[in-house]
């Protein structure tokens, strides 16, 4: 067995090897080791190997799922391997072979995959390490992306696909680009002649040639690896039928985001990495999974097509709109049906793979049910003036009239309540297939012929409580309690005693029984044929059902998004092709749900003003206001509306962000080196139609090193790239910058101190702000407050140093007092100095907060500062 075991697993040497025996599935070895640590199971013995017992541990195979679902969770793929012989046929081990391979980038599986989320596999192809072609499958979805890049917008798609493997031709360009679970595959895999092979079998050659992959020609090939690949995991399946919405894709097509943009926006996930708040959380109001994965999915591809843009938003605004005596908006009533469809999208998948349960054909039977009255909310009803456009739903009403054979059968095949698995039997309605009718009639006649043969051997034999009876054991029998048991008639053949009773058999019996379990057998056996054909019928309908998956899903996110529109308020922005952000009275999405009163800010960026220096006090607001303005470009390139009271928003090629201090210590990179390196990708990438946002760049090193790159970042970004830069910063001098260059200007947010109490106004203002707080905020932060006046103490004396020592401004002066020029020219007599530390002075201090000892010395320092 162990030979044969090892056999197998030389086969699939990179996957954890489930091995049946029994009602077990048992892994051996190192794969043992490992499943017994990440599955937390028992981790036993058998046998040995060159002197050494061989490590073993199993998992039920009727819990199996459970156990594969954590394992691909954690990245792991799964090869199962059944016993396919017979018991005693063959001499030795009963055969077995490897019937199914899960890994996380194919699943198709309902019980493997997350609702909201589809799982992709990546394949990449390059032959510099520079040029890239690749390949995005996502088997659930029956979709394949195709693109070619280089390097650096590698990393955002990368990011984008999110994939769960990536395949690639040759493992050390995948490690120079930062990828190393990237697994290499043979280089004959990476052929466009076999993509073309593989595609061949599943689409038209005329479709093959509108494809045009002689365009995309890395691509073609990345394509050839992932689809070997597909077919390597889905030993089972001839070809991928529903692998039809193949598409090359532009580079241009998409406004770029980043995995840092993705991950500082906290688009699907909180920097913590909840799912919640986040921009998805707060726009998913979709009545379906499909719907979901489709609000997904254009958070993280939204869209630079003006024309495509316009659509979504001409759509949504007609789904505010009621139909005339509807309570609801047609958003709202469309979410409640579409609430009721079962997922479409993966059930097509799941008819092509022919691994469709009894149970996903039924929700299929009902959602189509269900089109008319959706069909009817998307369309006039003629009963009274109606001023809705209805058609901006043409295409999805269009996607919603099936063939009509294909509910016909469905109703006439299934039963009403099938069993989760065909092999239990009831799947296929009475009515439907004559044979099978026949074959369950033996069946069900049955228990009228055993009350018959009961009444008649009681008559027969004078034995009253005789009774004849069925178990899964013994099959049917005659039972006759002992006492009565000299009564039987000699024919009766004993089969079992009981305690009280002997069981017997008859010919008459013998013959029934074999009769009713071979029909029995017979049904079963005739229903798995029946369901196997329905399934191949159903091939012809897995493009249509696809595009009606595509229509559903993409209605439901727009009423999603209508929803938000109409319950927060939000305004369709007006989208424009040159780059420019003007929004009035902007709201920071996912905030504004969260705090009592969130406070509305403009922001106006365009060419020639394009970047706007923000200080202010810690807490005050500064990465609120940079966040919401990304967000809020951000959701008006997926077509959304947008919290404002009103947006103009120019169509952006990429947002890049730079936020808050993060270590990388699993990459082995410091907090200033993250930070730096997130900066020297925007210094060299942004374009004048990026948005940039910068916060506290600077912050991880020294105060000196830290300005100056900043100030240099902060001109370099002005002057040459051209972007439209949102800047937050601590360094003061900076603000300087905008007297030196025109397109850059100050914004502050402000806080007022009143009766000791600090209150931040969150209000954007024109100007650099005046002041920090932050000792102030430090305090409210509750730190102790001998801690804060030790800090006060300190800061008046590194100030005092610093006023004395270098030419160098003071970080928080008023911005008037410092002359225009660098911020290093120029140094304030001694007599401003003084005048400005005792006004300082006298402003910090809080006469309520002193006792009388310092109150004294206080003042020795009031005249101390006076007569330096
Ligand atoms: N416009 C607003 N309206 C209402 N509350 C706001 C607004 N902006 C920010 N806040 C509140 O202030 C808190 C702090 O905001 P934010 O993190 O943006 O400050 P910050 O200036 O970036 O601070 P730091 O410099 O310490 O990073 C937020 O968590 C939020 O509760």
């Amino acid at each position: 067995m162990m030979q044969q075991y090892l056999q197998l697993k030389s086969t699939q040497p990179d996957k954890l090897l489930f091995y049946r025996m029994g009602d077990f599935y048992e892994l051996f070895f190192e794969d043992a080791e490992l499943a017994a640590q990440l599955l937390q199971i028992t981790l036993t013995h058998r046998g040995q190997s060159a002197g050494k017992p061989i490590p073993m541990a199993g998992v039920p195979f009727h819990a199996v799922d459970q156990y594969l679902a954590k394992l691909v969770a954690l990245g792991h793929s799964v090869a199962i391997c059944e016993q396919v012989g017979t018991p005693g046929a063959t001499k030795g081990p009963m055969e077995r072979k490897v019937a199914r391979v899960v890994t996380p980038g194919t699943l198709t599986e309902s019980t493997l995959l997350p609702d909201q989320e589809n799982k992709t596999l990546v394949s990449l192809y390059s032959e510099d390490g520079r040029l890239w072609g690749v390949c995005c499958v996502a088997l659930s979805a029956g979709s394949v992306r195709l693109l070619e890049c280089t390097n650096p917008a590698l990393l955002a798609n990368l990011a984008r696909f999110n994939p769960a493997e990536v395949l690639v031709n040759d493992k050390k360009y995948a490690q120079g680009m930062g990828l190393p679970k990237a697994m290499e595959r043979p280089a004959w895999h990476f052929d466009a002649g076999l993509a073309n092979n593989h595609l061949m079998q599943t689409l038209q050659a005329a479709n093959l040639q509108s494809l045009e992959l002689d365009k995309a020609p890395l691509a073609a090939k990345a394509m050839g690896a992932a689809l070997q690949y597909a077919r390597e995991t889905h030993l089972n399946v001839d070809h991928f039928q529903h692998l039809s919405d193949i598409r090359i894709e532009q580079e241009s097509s998409f406004l770029t985001l980043d995995e840092t943009a993705r991950r500082n926006l906290e688009l699907l996930e909180t920097l913590r990495g909840e799912s919640a708040p986040t921009l998805f959380s707060r726009i998913n109001k979709t009545g379906s999974a499909m719907g979901a994965r489709r609000l997904r999915q254009w958070i993280i591809e939204p869209l630079r097509d003006l024309a495509l843009i316009e659509e979504r938003q001409r759509r949504i605004a007609v789904l505010l709109q009621s139909k005339p005596m509807a309570a609801q908006c047609l958003a709202q009533s469309l979410i409640g049906l579409i609430r009721g469809q079962a997922d479409i999208e993966r059930i097509s998948s799941r008819i092509a793979m022919q691994t469709v349960k009894p149970r996903d054909l039924l929700a299929l039977r009902e959602s189509l049910a269900q089109l008319p009255e959706l069909i009817q909310l998307l369309s006039a009803d003629n009963t009274a003036p109606d001023p809705i456009d209805y058609r901006v739903f043409e295409p999805y009403r269009q996607a919603m009239v099936l063939p009509p054979e294909l509910a016909d059968t469905l109703n006439r095949a299934l039963s009403d309540s099938p069993p989760v698995l065909l092999r239990d039997g009831g799947v296929i309605a009475d009515g439907y297939d004559a044979d099978l009718d026949e074959l369950r009639q033996i069946q069900t006649g049955s228990g009228q012929f055993l009350i018959q043969l009961e009444a008649k051997e009681r008559e027969r034999t004078g034995i009253a409580n005789l009774k004849v009876e069925f178990n899964r054991v013994h099959g049917y029998y005659i039972e006759v309690s002992s006492a009565q048991s000299e009564k039987v008639p000699a024919h009766y053949v004993r089969r079992q005693t009981m305690k009280n009773a002997e069981r017997y058999i008859t010919d008459e019996l013998k013959a029934f029984e074999e009769k009713a379990l071979s029909a029995k057998d017979k049904a079963l056996a005739l229903e798995k044929q029946l369901y196997e054909t329905l399934q191949a019928w159903l091939f012809q309908f897995i493009a249509p059902l696809q595009t009606l998956a595509q229509a559903l899903s993409e209605l439901d996110a727009l009423a999603a998004l209508a929803r938000v529109a109409f319950e927060s308020d939000w305004v369709c922005p007006q989208m424009v092709k040159n780059s420019l952000i003007d929004i009035a009275e902007g709201r920071h999405p996912v905030l504004e749900t969260q705090v009592e009163q969130f406070t509305p800010n403009d922001c106006q960026l365009y060419p020639g003003k394009h970047m706007a220096l923000i200080t202010g006090p810690n807490m005050g607001g500064k990465s609120t206001y940079m966040r919401q303005t990304a967000l809020i470009a951000l959701l008006a390139h997926m077509g959304s509306f947008v919290p404002a009271k009103q947006a103009q928003i120019g169509i952006l090629d990429r947002i890049f962000t730079r936020i808050g201090a993060s270590d990388d210590l699993a990459g082995g990179r410091s907090t200033f080196m993250v930070e730096m390196t997130e900066a020297a990708t925007i210094v060299r990438q942004a374009t004048p139609s990026s948005l940039v946002i910068m916060d506290e760049i600077g912050r991880g090193t020294s105060t000196f090193d830290g300005l100056s790159l900043a100030w240099e970042i902060a001109k370099r970004l002005a002057g040459a790239n051209r972007c439209l830069t949102l800047f937050a910063t601590h360094y003061f001098e900076i603000t300087q910058m905008a007297s030196e260059l025109d397109s850059v200007f100050n914004v502050h947010l402000s806080a007022t101190e009143q009766a000791g109490k600090l209150y931040f106004l969150h209000k954007i203002q024109a100007g650099p702000a005046n002041q920090s707080y932050g000792l102030q905020v430090a305090k409210l932060a509750g730190l102790p407050a001998l801690v804060v006046k030790g800090a006060q103490k300190k800061l008046q004396e590194l100030e005092a140093e610093k006023r004395a020592q270098t030419p160098q401004g003071d970080l928080f002066a008023s911005a008037e007092s410092v002359p225009p020029g660098s911020a290093h020219s120029n140094s304030p007599s001694a007599e401003d100095l003084s005048a400005r530390l005792l006004a300082e002075k006298i402003d910090e201090l809080d006469p309520d907060e002193l006792s009388p000892r310092e109150a004294l010395d206080l003042l020795f320092q009031l005249k101390n500062i006076r007569n330096h």
